[in-house]
């Protein structure tokens, strides 16, 4: 079997938004599918009214396929320091033509302010590994796990774009999607995440710098967060940037467009060009001069974290059966 949906942005690219529907008949959330973490959590009939602003509920007294998983809990917490809590059904869920038909849906009684005023954002679809997943008192398998066997092949590719709706793909790769060939590398599954080994990048025309980047592939992070050591090289290229303290991170002008940004794939010399105007993440004042920048430092989190301003640059390939990820221009 085969499925997918599209992946529609918010604003700035921030988060990419897909249709999932869940139980019979079928609801339709549109939930930000996060291979940064692997829990399948929903606004539902249970989230606290304070905390519900316009997004979609799923109701499992409105499901006759929903069943409870009496005693289960979930709760998480993100990098951004954003949360959220409650209870577990087992419930149909299909991406496009790929159905689960016993997929832990976990609903939630309580979420965050970030949560709360995200309003297009129904829920999120966790594609990273099974360690990650938060459900007490025995861990749920992430919708991929569970479609895997039947899948023509194990895997699922993202097509994100800057600014237009890109596509999740499950069980096949579209040969229409991508240019060049997919370079394959290996990824260390043992935190849980998408985890891989970059050699380097370069600056606009300027010549490739070796160094090991490791880091996280993460549709659920908006931006590409690298080590400072690149990021201060990446800067101090563009005459006018600088790290302003009070946005927390490295603004730029918003002209002349800033210089691309490229990354290393494998060890035959391929690798992802984010054109400069990615880097221009939004403008940070109504003048529209200034801009935030899209790559930022990763201190603190203690691996690099290939977000959405890389991924809508590429082609990837997630292989669940391999464990490893293909990375391809497009
Ligand atoms: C089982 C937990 C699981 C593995 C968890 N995984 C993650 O945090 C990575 C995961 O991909 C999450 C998924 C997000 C969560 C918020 C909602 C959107 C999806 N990614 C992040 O938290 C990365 C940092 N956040 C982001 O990149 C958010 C994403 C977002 C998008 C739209 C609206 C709101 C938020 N972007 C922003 O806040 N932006 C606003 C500011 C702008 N300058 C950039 C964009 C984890 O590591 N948690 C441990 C953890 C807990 N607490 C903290 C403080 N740090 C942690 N790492």
């Amino acid at each position: 079997s085969t499925g997918g949906a599209v992946a529609t942005p918010e604003d700035h690219d921030v988060e990419y938004l897909t249709p999932v529907s869940i139980g019979t008949p079928e609801q339709i959330l549109n939930l930000d599918i996060d291979t940064g973490s692997s829990d399948l959590w929903v606004f539902s009939s249970e989230t606290s009214r304070s905390e519900v602003k316009g997004q979609t509920l799923y109701d499992p007294s409105n499901s006759s396929t929903a069943q409870k998983l009496e005693g289960y809990t979930w709760s998480i917490s993100y990098g951004d320091g954003s949360s959220s809590a409650g209870e577990v059904y087992l419930d149909t869920v299909s991406i496009g033509a790929l159905t689960v038909s016993s997929q832990a849906v976990e609903v939630a009684q309580k979420v965050s302010s970030e949560f709360t005023s995200d309003s297009n954002n129904d829920g999120l679809l966790g594609l990273g590994f099974g360690s990650l997943n938060t459900v007490q008192p025995n861990a749920q398998k992430t919708f991929f796990d569970n479609a895997m066997p039947a899948l023509d092949s194990p895997v699922f590719t993202a097509d994100l774009k800057a600014g237009i709706p890109g596509r999740y793909n499950f069980g096949y790769i579209d040969p229409n999607a991508y240019t060049g060939n997919i370079t394959y590398v290996s990824v260390d599954d043992s935190q849980g995440f998408w985890d891989w080994t970059s050699p380097g990048y370069a600056i606009g025309s300027g010549s490739f710098e070796n160094t090991t980047i490791k880091g996280i592939a993460d549709t659920g992070t908006s931006l590409l967060l690298l080590p400072s050591s690149v990021v201060s090289a990446y800067y101090g290229k563009i005459s006018g940037a600088k790290y302003d303290s009070t946005q927390a991170g490295y603004v730029l002008p918003c002209s002349p467009t800033p210089p691309d940004f490229a990354f290393g794939v494998g060890d035959d010399g391929a690798a992802i060009v984010l054109p400069g105007k990615y880097i221009n993440y939004a403008p940070t004042g109504s003048s529209g001069t200034t801009c935030f920048g899209g790559i930022q430092g990763d201190s603190g989190i203690g691996f690099a974290i290939f977000g959405d301003v890389a991924l809508k640059a590429a082609f990837v390939v997630f292989d669940g059966g391999s464990k490893t990820l293909g990375w391809a221009s497009k």
